[in-house]
């Protein structure tokens, strides 16, 4: 696909996008992807920044818009930047526990609640197992991922520390 930043990009020129992971009790929100990026997956709903945005206010645009509910307070738990043969990102992730409203389903997401204790990790990006739980679990995270043919071939995470939100398109914590 042209202008789709593949493998070769450098971390730097990556496009960012965001998830948000809201726990409410011993239940997590996720959506059954219907369109776009990892279409069919089971994600946290998320999506691709736009212009002048800062990763929080995407992630609280994108959650109203793919399912319909508010999230008061997204707190920054870490990124991840990763590389695959169509698609590559810097991925924001923040961690939610307040909400206005009633997950709705959209054009592009089904909303489906699941135990925080039995994620199903078969039916999602096969490198979220490696980070989730640790988000979850009010823990913080930087990863960096390589796919190749739809299967992880690097995966490095880090865990407990300190990601800054603005300007950490490295997701290394370097600027
Ligand atoms: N859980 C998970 N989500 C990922 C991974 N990689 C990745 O890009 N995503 C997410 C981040 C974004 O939320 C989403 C990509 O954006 P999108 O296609 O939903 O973008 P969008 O909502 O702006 O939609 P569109 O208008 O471009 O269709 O995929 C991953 O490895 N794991």
């Amino acid at each position: 696909m042209t202008g789709v930043p593949g493998p070769t990009a450098a971390r730097e020129q990556l496009p960012e996008a965001t998830l948000c992971h809201l726990v409410d009790g011993d239940r997590t929100l996720l959506i059954r992807k219907q369109r776009g990026v990892g279409q069919g997956n089971l994600v946290g709903p998320g999506g691709k920044l736009e212009a002048g945005e800062t990763p929080r206010e995407c992630v609280v645009r994108e959650v109203r818009e793919e399912v319909g509910i508010d999230v008061a307070d997204p707190e920054r738990a870490g990124a991840f930047a990763y590389w695959a043969d169509d698609w590559s990102a810097v991925v924001h992730v923040f961690r939610a526990t307040a909400y206005e409203g009633t997950p709705t389903a959209s054009a592009e997401a089904d909303p489906v609640w699941v135990p925080v204790d039995d994620v199903p990790f078969d039916e999602m990006w096969a490198t979220d197992r490696t980070w989730l739980p640790t988000v979850l679990d009010g823990g913080t995270f930087r990863g960096t991922f390589v796919f190749h043919a739809d299967e992880p071939r690097y995966v490095d995470v880090d865990r407990g520390v300190n990601v800054p939100e603005r300007g950490d398109v490295s997701a290394t914590g370097r600027r």
